[in-house]
Formats: structure tokens, C-alpha cells, sequence
């Protein structure tokens, strides 16, 4: 090797571009490293082959090349690049989010190697002597069968240690034992409609195709999944399904297991200690893994024998992230699916409109499952309350609490929903009109009766309850509006003899919260679920019965253009966890707005007729889908200098006609933490000429970012979910 040849190194800085190292010999694409940079030891990807620095230049050396594993595989630096081209992030922060955290720091780490040991051929015709009676102990067990470490301490304390020597001389080794990965159970005869897209994606193995499987609440999508698999890991390969949420893994999980005996699975979400992480990630690229659940970051994992990606659930929020690398897990699966030459199946009861509008472009193909599995099951009626008309106690209409009273009498399971944890969102002094805002935030601290504070939802921030109004001195200050805690407390003294269990983030923030969730309603042991969104996802609690939607109305004329859609999504998946066994199931929708199209869709399951109404109004407006949108966000504790800063973006990129840009303005929730957040709204019908826009004020972005100093952040956010 030429001492004056060079690699380029990918590293975790929030900088452009990759950095040159000159290493001792030569290096392969994707092995990671240790450099120095700017005088601090950091973890780096050679990211391309080796090449001949500019003449004169002076380049460290890699300090160290890092050996416990394999390069990283070419298909992941080529879709870490793809995502930092397409959200313009930094090539190098874009692939350290894409790795497990273990791997992004400067050292040399490999997951404990847990396959079993076997005798080679020379082993098996080496025994050891007689007295060595330790190892021909070991030699004799491994003799009769394949041993993991743990059987082998077992005969002898020594054994890992005697098993390395053999490895080193040929006569033992580590092998992955052959998996019998077949089909268990009782599997349920497919509907017409399942059949028909277990066939439709089966047809499409081996090649591109992105499949939106459209199937009402209850329609058997998991199943279409399960069935998919089955063919996969029939064939050796692997298949990777990302979900929205952590909490829907565990069940996820299990079912899986259970039909799937024999197979390893891999689960990866931000939950798991970094170890377990490594360890999940590493057995899926190497092979060993069989399919991988994951939530959003599992979209990155190296799968060798990737043959489907599922995204269940895939209008759900969650899937994006919304700092650092902006990315949307399922735009990235489509994309990773069209690299790796698979077929991917976006599944959801209620598509984002993003994916209607690539249906209906022919860019999808659409599956529909109109009816659910369960012959028996039917969806449930669904009846409006017009809380203009009602009188309500503690938020609750005479019609609520009589239905909740007559599911409790039939020993049936109820779900109220109410989007708002806490007891009150606010408390209020009727007598000077004081409200308990956030200090730090354009929010209101809500009110928590059982641990006694106001705290506030975005920031985090919490301070004792107050006895009196901190600003007129009365007394008598009042909680207003519901919340789950209150809610919970209203329905306990209304129906005594119910047993309520609340779910929302306060009570599920452990660990095993979701399990306990699961015993306690299989065991019966529960009349009444109270809580959050969280309860609207994907689960399915069997013989639930009655639903009440209450407080939803915000939704219907919210400044955020996406809010409809996301309460129309939400009101309809909480609606569908009625129902879904044999009992017939009821939807109770509190409202003071019963004749909106909103609303008056959901009583129809309407979901199509509402979307069309809904694309109508983005393609008027010029939303997205109908558009391309991107946000280039600024915040600092001083709202001019975040304008300042945005402004200062504006007069040095060059208009382009096609590309409208508004603002600077204040973001919709304006103050976080104690930081002014502004921002740019960039819009285009032409998906290159936004990019091309983002391209050129990234190195306007960057100068300006140094110029203003530390008190200053600011991000791209491309396909923005929240503005
Ligand atoms: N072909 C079938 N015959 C009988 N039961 C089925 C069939 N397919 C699925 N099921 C059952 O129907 C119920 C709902 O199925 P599943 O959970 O797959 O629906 P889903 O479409 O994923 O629901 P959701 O979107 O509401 O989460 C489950 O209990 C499942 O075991
Ligand atoms: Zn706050």
C-alpha cells in the first residue's frame, strides 16, 4: 500500500460530508474505526474504498480498526445515505441513528456468542487421554450431542476455556444448528378477502412491489401477515415488520411465537438495554434471526435473507421521528423495499392519506379486507350525543352512563377514550380569571390530583398545587374540563360497583404495565377500561362491548390541517375495539357537533367517502399529499433571534417560482422548554424542486448555525407531521 493512500470516514458530527484518514493497511467498506477528531477519540465507517489524497495534505492516521465483527453491510450505508440525502441531514449523524447505540461508540464490541459447540471431524477422532478426565468429560458430552455454554460449565467449570484452545487447533467449533421453522396451532380458515391478499403479495415474492392492505378494524390483517411469513421463513429467508408502538410488541410478539415455533425472533425497540439491542441486531444480520419486530429504528437492521417487510398500523404517527434524523419508517421501508427487491405491506384500518393518495396513483397496490374475521363479529353501531342538549356530570351524559350501566349489568367489558391524561387540563380562577400556564411553554400545566402538582405535557415541569390563586389570593380555584384521572374518579362514584382500570402514559410508564393490562382483562377482572389514545391501537380485548368517545371536538378545528385526520383515524380505531368476538359492540360519541361530516362518516364506517372529502380539501389547499411540504425549524430562547435567523435563510437562497415558502412564523405550539420556536412552511407540488431548494439552504443553514452560536437550534423537517 502506498502511504500516501486514503479512506473516507463517516462520522457521528453534525457536519456535511465524510473526513479522510490514512490507515495502516488497507480497509473495507463499512468496517468501523477509531479517529481522532478535533482532539477527541471518535467512532467512525469507512465509508468508501481507498483513494489518493490530495498532494500536501496531512492526514491522521486511524487510530484502530475494529475486528470483533464484520464490516457493516453495503445495503446499509446505501440506505443511511439515502436518508441523509433525502431528510439533509449529515451523511454520517444519518448512519450512527440507523446503528445500535453499542456500535457508535469508540470501541471494539461483539454480542456474546451464544451458539452451540460441536467436535469437528479431527475432534471426533481425537479424544483426549484418560486422565485428562475434565476434558474427556467435555469431549464425551460433545461426542453425544451439540452442547450450548452453559450445559458445557456444567461438566466442567473449565470448559470455555479448553473449548478455545480446540478452537484454536481445529477440533471444536460454534455452529448455528439447523431451525425447523414450521407452521403450529390450529390455523383459521382464511375469508375470501384474506385469501386474496395472502395470494396477491405471496404472487409478488422475489421483487418490488409496495401492497396497502386496507382492512376494516377486526378484519384479520395480522393474519394475512402471519401467513405471508410462513411462506418466507418456509423458503430460509427473513421478513422484518415494523409497528408503531412499543406496547403492541409484547402481544405482537407472543402471537408470533406461538404460531411460529422454532423460528428466532428478534425484537428491537428503544426499550431494550444496549446489550440486548447489539444482540437482537447482530443475530439478524447475521443470519441468525428469523424475523425481526421492531418499532421504528428496526427499520435500519441488516437482514441478509430479507424477503418481506410488513409496516402494521401504518398511519400511525409514531412511525416518524421527530428529531435529530427526521425520518418516517414507513417511507424508508417503501424505499428499503424497492433496494432490497421485496415486497412490502403497509396494513392499517386507516391509511394516512399520504398512502391513499400512492394507491390511488397507482404507486400501491390496494388490498381491502371490508369484513371482519370473526364470522360472528359485526362492527358496532355507532351513536352521536349532543352534549348541547344533555346535561353532563363530571363530563359524562345521562346516555353514556346508562350504556355503561348495562354492559356492567351483562358482565361486559366497556372502553372510555378521552385524549387527556391528568385530572383537569387546567386549573382556573373563576374570580380573576387565572389560568395555570406553563411558565416555559405555550401550554397549560394540567392538574394531578393524586400526586398533588400541576405539571406540564410538553416540558415535563411540575410544581405543588396551589391552595389559592397565586394571583388574587380565592380559594376556591377549580379544576376545568376531564381528564383520565378524573374521569376514572367520576365513574367510580357513579357505578360503585364497577372495577375501572386506567391506561394512559402515567400508568403504563413500567415496563410490564401492558402484560398486567392484558392478564387483568382476560381474567375478567376488569368492567371498565378509562384512558388514552394508547388504548386505540391494535389491541384487541376480545369481548369489549361499548366504547365512549368523550372531548374529541378540538379536533375538528384545530389550526393543525392534519387533526382531522388523525381524530377521524383515532375515533375509528377506537370504535373498532368493539365488538371484535361475538358480542355485538356500541360506539357512544359525546359531541356538540353530531352533524359534522367528521363524525357522521365514523356512524357510517366511511372511511373512504371521509378520505375523499378530506384529499379534496389538501388538494384545494394545496396540503400534502397534494403537495410536498418541508419545515426548516429554528428555536432559541430569544424569539427575534430565531426569526433573525430564518430571515437570514430567506435573503440568501434564490426564489424558485414553483416553491412557496411562508414565514418565518411562529411554530403552532410557539414556546418549549423555554425556547421560541419559529419556522419556514416550504411547499411544492414537485418533490426535486423542494429538494433542490433544502439543498441549497443547507450550506446557508450551516454558515448562519455558526454565525448565531449555541443558544440557536435549528432542524429540516422533511415531510413534517407536527408543525
Ligand atoms: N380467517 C379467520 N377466521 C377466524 N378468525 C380470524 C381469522 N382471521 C383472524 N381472525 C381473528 O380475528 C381477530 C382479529 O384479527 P386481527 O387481530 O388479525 O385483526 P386486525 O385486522 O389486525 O385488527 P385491528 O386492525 O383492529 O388491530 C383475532 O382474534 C384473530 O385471531
Ligand atoms: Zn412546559
Amino acid at each position: 500500500m502506498n502511504d500516501t493512500d486514503c479512506v473516507e470516514v463517516l462520522l457521528d458530527v453534525p457536519l456535511q460530508g465524510t473526513f479522510s484518514y490514512r490507515p495502516a493497511t488497507p480497509l473495507p467498506v463499512g468496517i468501523r474505526v477509531r479517529v481522532n477528531f478535533g482532539g477527541r477519540e471518535l467512532c467512525g465507517v469507512v465509508a468508501n474504498g481507498m483513494s489518493r489524497p490530495a498532494p500536501g495534505v496531512k492526514l491522521k492516521p486511524v487510530s484502530e480498526a475494529y475486528a470483533a465483527l464484520p464490516p457493516l453491510p453495503e445495503s446499509l450505508l446505501r440506505m443511511a445515505a439515502f436518508a441523509a440525502r433525502y431528510y439533509h441531514h449529515p451523511a454520517g449523524a444519518a448512519l450512527f441513528t440507523a446503528l445500535p447505540t453499542l456500535l457508535r461508540q469508540p470501541r471494539d464490541v461483539a454480542p456474546p456468542d451464544r451458539r452451540p459447540w460441536r467436535l469437528t471431524e479431527a475432534g471426533r477422532l481425537a479424544p483426549p487421554p484418560p486422565r485428562q478426565r475434565a476434558r474427556l468429560a467435555l469431549w464425551q458430552a460433545l461426542e453425544r450431542a451439540a452442547q450450548d455454554d452453559d450445559a458445557l460449565r456444567a461438566v466442567s467449570p473449565q470448559a470455555l476455556r479448553v473449548l478455545a484452545e480446540w478452537a484454536g487447533q481445529g477440533l471444536a467449533e460454534r455452529f448455528d444448528p439447523p431451525r425447523e421453522v414450521s407452521a403450529a396451532g390450529d390455523l383459521p380458515a382464511l375469508t375470501g378477502e384474506q385469501a386474496t391478499a395472502v395470494d396477491s403479495v405471496a404472487a409478488s415474492l422475489g421483487r418490488y412491489q409496495a401492497w396497502l392492505l386496507q382492512g376494516v378494524t377486526g378484519s384479520g390483517k395480522t393474519e394475512v401477515y402471519l401467513r405471508l411469513i410462513a411462506r418466507v421463513l418456509a423458503e430460509g429467508r427473513q421478513a422484518l415488520v415494523v409497528v408503531p408502538e412499543i406496547s403492541l410488541t409484547p402481544q405482537l410478539i407472543e402471537r408470533f411465537a406461538r404460531r411460529f415455533a422454532g423460528a428466532r425472533i428478534a425484537c428491537l425497540h428503544s426499550h431494550l438495554a444496549d446489550g440486548e439491542r447489539l444482540e437482537a441486531w447482530v443475530d439478524a444480520w447475521q443470519g441468525r434471526a428469523d424475523i425481526v419486530i421492531g418499532t421504528r429504528l428496526s427499520v435500519f437492521t441488516p437482514l441478509p435473507r430479507l424477503a418481506l417487510i410488513v409496516v402494521d398500523e401504518e398511519h400511525d404517527a409514531s412511525l416518524k421521528q421527530h428529531d435529530g434524523l427526521r425520518y418516517h419508517a414507513r417511507d424508508l421501508a417503501v424505499w428499503r423495499a424497492h433496494d432490497a427487491e421485496v415486497p412490502v405491506l403497509l396494513g392499517s384500518a386507516t391509511p394516512s392519506l399520504e398512502s391513499v393518495a400512492n394507491a390511488d396513483a397507482g404507486r400501491y397496490r390496494r388490498l381491502m379486507l371490508t369484513r371482519r374475521a370473526h364470522a360472528a363479529a359485526r362492527l358496532p353501531a355507532v351513536r352521536l350525543i349532543d352534549t348541547r342538549r344533555a346535561e353532563l356530570t363530571d363530563g359524562l351524559s345521562a346516555p353514556v352512563v346508562d350504556a355503561l350501566a348495562g354492559a356492567l349489568s351483562r358482565r361486559e367489558l366497556s372502553l372510555v377514550y378521552i385524549n387527556r391524561r391528568g385530572y383537569a387540563p387546567v386549573l382556573a380562577c373563576p374570580q380573576c380569571g387565572w389560568t395555570s400556564g406553563c411558565p416555559h411553554c405555550s401550554a397549560k400545566q394540567v392538574v394531578h390530583l393524586q400526586s398533588r402538582v400541576l405539571r406540564c405535557h410538553h416540558c415535563g415541569d411540575a410544581e405543588p398545587l396551589p391552595r389559592a390563586c397565586p394571583d388574587c389570593g380565592n380559594a376556591d380555584i377549580r379544576p376545568l374540563g376531564e381528564g383520565t384521572q378524573r374521569l376514572e374518579a367520576a365513574l367510580g362514584a357513579l357505578l360503585p360497583k364497577a372495577r375501572i382500570l386506567r391506561i394512559d402514559r402515567d400508568t403504563t410508564a413500567r415496563k410490564d404495565a401492558w402484560d398486567a393490562v392484558y392478564r387483568r382483562v382476560s381474567a375478567g377482572e376488569v368492567d371498565i377500561l378509562v384512558g388514552t389514545q394508547m388504548l386505540a391501537k391494535g389491541h384487541d380485548f376480545g369481548a369489549l362491548s361499548l366504547v365512549v368517545a368523550l372531548g374529541c371536538d378540538g379536533g375538528l378545528y384545530s389550526a393543525d390541517f392534519r387533526a382531522g385526520e388523525r381524530l377521524f383515524s383515532t375515533l375509528m380505531q377506537v370504535a373498532g375495539r368493539a365488538g371484535r368476538a361475538g358480542v355485538a359492540g356500541e360506539v357512544l360519541v359525546q359531541t356538540q357537533w353530531p352533524d359534522h361530516p367528521l363524525y357522521q362518516a365514523l356512524a357510517r364506517h366511511d372511511f373512504d367517502g371521509y378520505a375523499e372529502t378530506l384529499l379534496a380539501e389538501r388538494r384545494e389547499a394545496g396540503f400534502p399529499p397534494a403537495a410536498h411540504q418541508a419545515l426548516v425549524r429554528a428555536d432559541a430562547p430569544d424569539g427575534a433571534a430565531a426569526a433573525a435567523f430564518l430571515q437570514g435563510l430567506l435573503a440568501s437562497v434564490a426564489d424558485d417560482p414553483a416553491v412557496r415558502v411562508f414565514g418565518p412564523a411562529p411554530a403552532l405550539m410557539a414556546r418549549l422548554a423555554g425556547r421560541e420556536r419559529a419556522q419556514l412552511v416550504i411547499e411544492c407540488a414537485e418533490r426535486a424542486r423542494l429538494h433542490a431548494w433544502l439543498s441549497a439552504a443547507e450550506p446557508v443553514l450551516a454558515r448562519l448555525g455558526r454565525e448565531a452560536g449555541r443558544a440557536l437550534r435549528w432542524a429540516i423537517d422533511v415531510d413534517p407531521l407536527e408543525l
